[in-house]
């Protein structure tokens, strides 16, 4: 049975918790009085349906149904994880924690999007404060795995360990934020860029559109991948760190920053703001920019994945636990996936050199499958593709689902043939691949014969499959 996630308040942030726990297989149930929250969180969901699975390699869980409630009890009842996403106003929020503990299971862990109230806040006068804590997320939630869980002085341990699994498991990183203070860490920091970018364009010295260049051609990039620290430490050559704040940490003291002054948040500045971001970018809608957004994510994200650096490490690891054993079916279904924004090319549909990795993939499967797996590899034997026949018969294009169908069509001593279906998710037929290896030993860099239990792996494989495929062969003749 599919776990429950009762979300309250389905708008921005809301919306992508529900999209992004539903993805995850839960069931998610929402209340929300605005009579326009479904059809909100339906345009959320379709982007997130679209990019989240392209981070991915391995298949999601079934996603879960989303379900709309009249009241915070209706939707409360029965959930695991109650995520509070109303507007930012502290009576409001108040009134709705005691609304869901009115109803809601003594186990639930109850969290608070909220991005700068303090769980001390949220937690006074509460019936069952310890079950209470904030859990922070960035916009889009559905694609952004950074989480700042504050538990404040009630949060129960329990509630704190429950909190960070439940987290993980939808593939989040819990920055456990251990002191709570006002706008926790990143909205600290993220209030004092938006506070000197607000000075910068109110004194007419930058315009919106040079402060995004200023951050995305430059210290953007590389914040994504080493954060501040590191990156610093870096940049004081090398004799590190110490070497930067030395040359560095007088500027401190010098006018570079406007520090803690705050620009009134006049008309004028509210109008020019406007003005200028309507000229930078409103030629485009909210949905465009949201696309461009999640596509160029979904590529950063998949970028660090092949670096194994910063977020791309979460997800490789979340991703490795997302991967399942293939089973006994006839073909063998090697491949279940998504077309990620970075395999396209210049006609706009899957590159070729993308059917290689597909079908290169799905070999690998069949290798693990047959116990030539990691282990097997690290202990220096392997197979080499000697010889590769594809066929692209229809186009993919990305975002669309398919699978690869694999059969072993020949296995014996060092000799394996595959013969690979790759489908859309509705069995059309896209490609298909007539694949050669040869076993070989990683010492000799030569062919060799595969340890006894591989072997015989590959030939009880060979046997059926070939059946398999030669009575398909006559159902296709009629
Ligand atoms: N927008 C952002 O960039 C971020 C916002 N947050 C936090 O998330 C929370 C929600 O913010 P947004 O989603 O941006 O606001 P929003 O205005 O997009 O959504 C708020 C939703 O709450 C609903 N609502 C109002 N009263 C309600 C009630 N009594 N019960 C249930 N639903 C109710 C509204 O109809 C609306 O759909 C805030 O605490 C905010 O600080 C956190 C991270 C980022
Ligand atoms: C502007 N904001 C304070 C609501 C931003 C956040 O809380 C996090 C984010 O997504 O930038």
């Amino acid at each position: 049975m599919k776990q429950v996630a009762a979300i309250i308040g389905g708008g921005v942030i809301g919306g992508g918790w529900a999209a992004r726990f539903a993805l995850m297989g839960w069931e998610v149930r929402v209340f929300d009085p605005d009579p326009e929250a479904q059809r909100k969180i339906g345009a959320v969901m379709e982007n997130a349906t679209r990019t989240l699975p392209m981070l991915y390699e391995n298949p999601m869980p079934t996603p879960g149904g989303i379900s709309y409630h009249g009241s915070v009890a209706d939707a409360v009842a029965g959930a695991v994880w109650v995520q509070e996403s109303v507007p930012e106003k502290s009576g409001l929020k108040l009134q709705v924690f005691k609304e869901i503990q009115d109803i809601c299971d003594v186990d639930a862990v109850l969290a608070s999007s909220t991005s700068g109230f303090k769980p001390s806040e949220l937690q006074a006068g509460a019936a069952r404060p310890g079950q209470i804590v904030v859990a922070h997320p960035f916009n889009p939630v559905y694609l952004l795995p950074l989480v700042e869980l504050v538990p404040g002085p009630a949060a129960a341990p329990e509630t704190i360990d429950r909190a960070k699994a439940i987290l993980t498991r939808i593939g989040m990183y819990p920055l456990h934020v251990r002191a709570e203070i006002d706008a926790h860490i990143a909205d600290r920091f993220l209030e004092a860029v938006w506070r000197e970018a607000l000075w910068l364009v109110k004194d007419g010295l930058a315009t919106t559109e040079e402060i995004d260049n200023a951050i995305r051609y430059g210290f953007g990039l590389r914040w994504a991948q080493m954060g501040l620290f590191e990156t610093y430490r870096v940049a004081g050559g090398e004799a590190g760190m110490r070497h930067f704040m030395a040359q560095f940490g007088p500027c401190l003291s010098w006018p570079w920053t406007r520090l803690t002054d705050v620009p009134d948040f006049t008309p004028a500045l509210v109008d020019l703001i406007a003005e200028q971001s309507d000229a930078q970018s409103g030629q485009s809608t909210i949905r465009e920019l949201e696309r461009l957004r999640d596509n160029n994510l979904v590529a950063i994200l998949r970028a660090l994945k092949g670096q194994e650096a910063a977020a791309g490490r979460l997800i490789l690891d979340h991703d490795a636990g997302l991967r399942r054993p293939l089973g006994d079916g006839v073909p063998l279904v090697a491949v279940r996936r998504t077309v990620p924004v970075d395999w396209a090319d210049v006609n706009g549909h899957m590159n070729e050199g993308r059917y290689g990795q597909v079908f290169s993939d799905a070999s690998e499967a069949l290798m693990a499958h047959v116990g030539a797996d990691r282990a097997y590899i690290d202990a220096g034997m392997s197979y080499f593709t000697a010889e590769t026949n594809m066929k692209y018969l229809a186009e993919t294009l990305v975002g669309e689902s398919f699978y690869v169908e694999t059969r072993v069509m020949f296995g014996e001593g060092k000799k394996l043939r595959l013969w690979h279906e790759m489908k859309r998710a509705d069995g059309t037929l896209l490609a298909t691949c007539d694949q050669f290896l040869l076993h070989v030993s990683l010492e000799t860099r030569r062919s060799c014969a595969p340890l006894p239990e591989v072997a015989e792996a590959v030939e009880r494989l060979a046997a059926v499959h070939r059946e398999s495929a030669h009575a398909k062969k006559e159902t296709d003749h009629g």
